[in-house]
């Protein structure tokens, strides 16, 4: 567990308002130390709010990306008591044995371990462990599971060289290896605690009134906010007095998301219009809306080189450094240097040479080479090394030498940036010993649909289809040099994905959804984005596909709502995501957006659609007419994949209205958007 992260999150409205010290957060710290020796550790405390409590797991899990989260607090019976439930919601998969051995563990000493709720479970990566809220509970419970946690937390990250070990070692039964006793411990523990739990129990609930309140009082130290927080969940929304909130009763948390309906959301008093409330603009100026509402990431910044390239006289050629004011055409051979010697700074005679080669510094008192070609060997020593050598030309001054500073003198301007970094100038920066630090907007990728399955899932459920959103979008953003900070699947609940994109926001300058955006009443995009306090800047594009297409801003923060078909979602992210990104990273202008080529309609004849269209097609070159042409690829569907496959370009097509017919017919000349430019080797063919 030495290389796992970890993260602890005290909940609790009176730690989080200081007015009680957070003693269980330290002592997780403390007992993960002391076990596993560990170090990387995130701790924080927070509320007792559902929402944040949510948000907070998401933000560990997903991105940044803990293995092993512990929260303490909040799982008792009180109304502010919602750990389990925002735990349960978040998880992926429950682990319900864990929570069970550490209740058997904490019945063992009080029955009213039964009490507290705790849910343990996995999202993604991470392994989520609900801790009751005192410290004496927080260590019985750690102590149950300590020697569980490091093989779960293996097999959730598929760490198979050690689960295959330890499982091996369990089935075999043979090995003295901790873990597999422990398993066998963990059995006969169990087995065993069932008993002396019922026995416990029993004799617990003999028990005469004065140890049960001791035992109770005990107890307040495992759950001590119970009566607390009903004060706490008032003054958490409303400050006031500590005797106003007393007399409050305390609301309880609600877990199911308001009902949304976006297209009654837009249009306040216009009850019967279903139409979506967001205008359709062009393609154009959703580009110039995006362009206005974003800025680059840094500004521009010229970079010096802070050496001489080369550092010193270096040879161009492998032969011998000579003096090229002697006119003797033999020289003696008095030594050979290799590329990375030191520089030889003694004198030589006239009629003296060294060997040298390509790359190795020249002598100090040499100034010129003659290269091994223009040369004749006409004496060797015993041992087969050169003693002489006959130059059959004499060289001038110069010849042949890499002057300091020849290349790159110190000081001069390497070039100009403000965020991306080219591969030559990334090996500029190499040549003389600069790092290569790139200013890149951290993006995050979220796919949304409750229908959607992890394509690592196995096979899929009723109803469900493989995400190849996050798939497409994240390759697409490391196509064009961009790094994904995180993805994540959300669900069509309003909640989560409010609590999903918080996450995202904090952590990422640019986000791209994809589904959820369009007329339906599951898609929450539009109206989380509004809650949060986004500005949509367009909700509606006339483009296909790509229509529901939503750009939204807030401070930093760029929020691209793609649509959910996966074409459209390819199509709108090279129209609009791609040269944003490029903007905020620095790319001037005309870069930002992918080369336009042009072509003509290789088809017989195409149906425009009512919208300008951007179809995947392939490229051909047409030696006799010296032209590009376009084969459109067959079934442009939205949905369809396939029809991205083997395409080189986005072809433009205008809107039937546009373009005055509704057909548009072969031979007509047209501008296509470069995707894949391996077509463009043909013209040589
Ligand atoms: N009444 C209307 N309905 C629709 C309209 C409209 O104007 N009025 N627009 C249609 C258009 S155009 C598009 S495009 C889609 C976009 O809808 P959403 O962005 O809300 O996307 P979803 O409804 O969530 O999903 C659409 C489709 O895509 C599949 N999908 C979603 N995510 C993924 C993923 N990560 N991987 C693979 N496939 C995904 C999803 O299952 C749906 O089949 O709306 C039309 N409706
Ligand atoms: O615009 Mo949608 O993207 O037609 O499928
Ligand atoms: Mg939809």
């Amino acid at each position: 567990m030495v290389d796992f992260t970890y993260g602890i999150i005290t909940i609790s409205d009176r730690c989080f308002r200081g007015e009680t010290k957070d003693e269980s957060g330290p002592k997780i710290k403390y007992l993960l130390q002391d076990e596993y020796n560990a170090h990387n550790i995130k701790q924080e405390i927070i509320p007792d709010d559902q929402n944040k409590i949510e948000e907070i797991l998401i933000l560990y899990s997903d991105v940044l990306k803990i293995n092993c989260i512990f929260t303490t607090g909040g799982t008792g019976c009180s109304p502010r008591d919602v750990t389990p439930e925002a735990t349960r919601k978040i998880i992926h998969k429950e682990f319900p044995q864990l929570s069970m051995v550490m209740l058997l563990e904490g019945l063992r000493k009080t029955e009213f371990a039964a009490l507290t709720r705790l849910i343990c479970g996995i999202r993604n990566n991470s392994l989520i462990i609900n801790f009751p809220g005192s410290v004496k509970a927080v260590t019985e419970s750690f102590n149950a599971i300590k020697r569980l946690i490091p093989h779960a937390v293996d097999l959730i990250c598929d760490i198979k060289d050690k689960t295959e070990s330890v499982h091996k070692q369990i089935q075999s039964g043979t090995s003295k290896n901790a873990t597999n006793d422990f398993y066998r411990e963990i059995k006969e523990k169990t087995n065993d605690s069932i008993d002396e739990v019922l026995k416990n129990y029993k004799q617990n609930s003999a028990s005469n009134s004065e140890s049960n309140l001791k035992r109770r009082n005990e107890d307040t130290e495992v759950e001590p906010k119970k009566i607390d927080n009903q004060k706490s969940n008032q003054s958490s929304t409303k400050p006031q007095t500590e005797s106003s909130a007393a007399k409050e009763v305390p609301k309880p948390s609600t877990t199911r998301a308001p009902h949304v309906c976006p297209h009654k959301t837009a249009k306040p008093g216009d009850k019967d219009d279903r139409n979506s409330p967001y205008p359709m603009i062009s393609v154009e100026e959703a580009l110039k809306i995006i362009f206005s509402n974003i800025r680059p990431i840094s500004k521009p910044q010229t970079i010096r080189s802070p050496i001489n390239c080369p550092p010193f006289r270096a040879s161009i050629k492998d032969g011998y450094a000579v003096k090229s004011s002697s006119k003797s055409t033999l020289r003696k051979v008095i030594g050979s240097i290799s590329a990375g010697d030191f520089i030889i700074q003694e004198d030589f005679k006239e009629d003296e040479c060294y060997k040298i080669n390509t790359g190795a510094a020249v002598p100090d008192f040499a100034d010129a080479i003659v290269q091994v070609e223009d040369t004749k060997l006409t004496k060797s020593n015993p041992d087969g090394s050169e003693a002489e050598i006959e130059l059959l030309s004499l060289p001038s001054k110069n010849l042949d030498i890499r002057e300091i500073g020849s290349d790159l003198m110190e000081n001069q301007e390497l070039f100009t940036t403000n965020g991306l970094l080219d591969v030559a100038e990334k090996t500029i920066l190499a040549s003389v010993g600069l790092n290569a630090a790139e200013k890149k907007p951290k993006i995050a990728i979220i796919s949304t649909g409750d229908e959607l399955q992890d394509p690592a899932s196995g096979e899929l459920q009723e109803g469900h289809i493989y995400d190849s959103n996050t798939t497409m979008l994240k390759l697409l953003c490391e196509k064009f040099n961009f790094d994904v900070k995180f993805t994540c699947i959300a669900k069509d609940d309003y909640e989560s994905l409010k609590n999903v994109v918080s996450a995202a926001i904090k952590e990422c300058r640019v986000i791209i959804s994809s589904g959820g955006v369009s007329m339906g009443d599951k898609d929450f995009i539009k109206k989380v984005l509004i809650d949060l306090d986004f500005k949509i800047h367009f909700g509606r594009v006339n483009v296909k596909p790509g229509k529901p297409m939503t750009f939204a801003t807030l401070n930093e923060n760029s929020f691209f709502a793609l649509p959910g078909n996966p074409v459209s979602a390819f199509v709108t992210f090279h129209l609009f995501v791609l040269p944003a990104l490029r903007f905020i990273s620095g790319y001037s202008g005309i870069k930002c957006i992918l080369p336009l080529i042009n072509v003509v309609l290789e088809d017989s004849e195409y149906h425009l659609d009512d919208r300008p269209e951007y179809v995947r097609a392939k490229i051909s070159y047409d030696q006799n007419t010296n032209q590009f042409t376009a084969l459109v690829n067959a079934n442009q569907i939205s949905s369809r994949i396939a029809s991205l496959i083997n395409a080189d370009v986005l072809l433009k097509l205008p809107g039937r209205k546009e373009y005055g017919n509704s057909i548009i017919e072969k031979g007509t000349k047209l501008k296509a958007m470069v995707i894949n430019q391996f077509f463009i080797s043909f013209i040589n063919e």
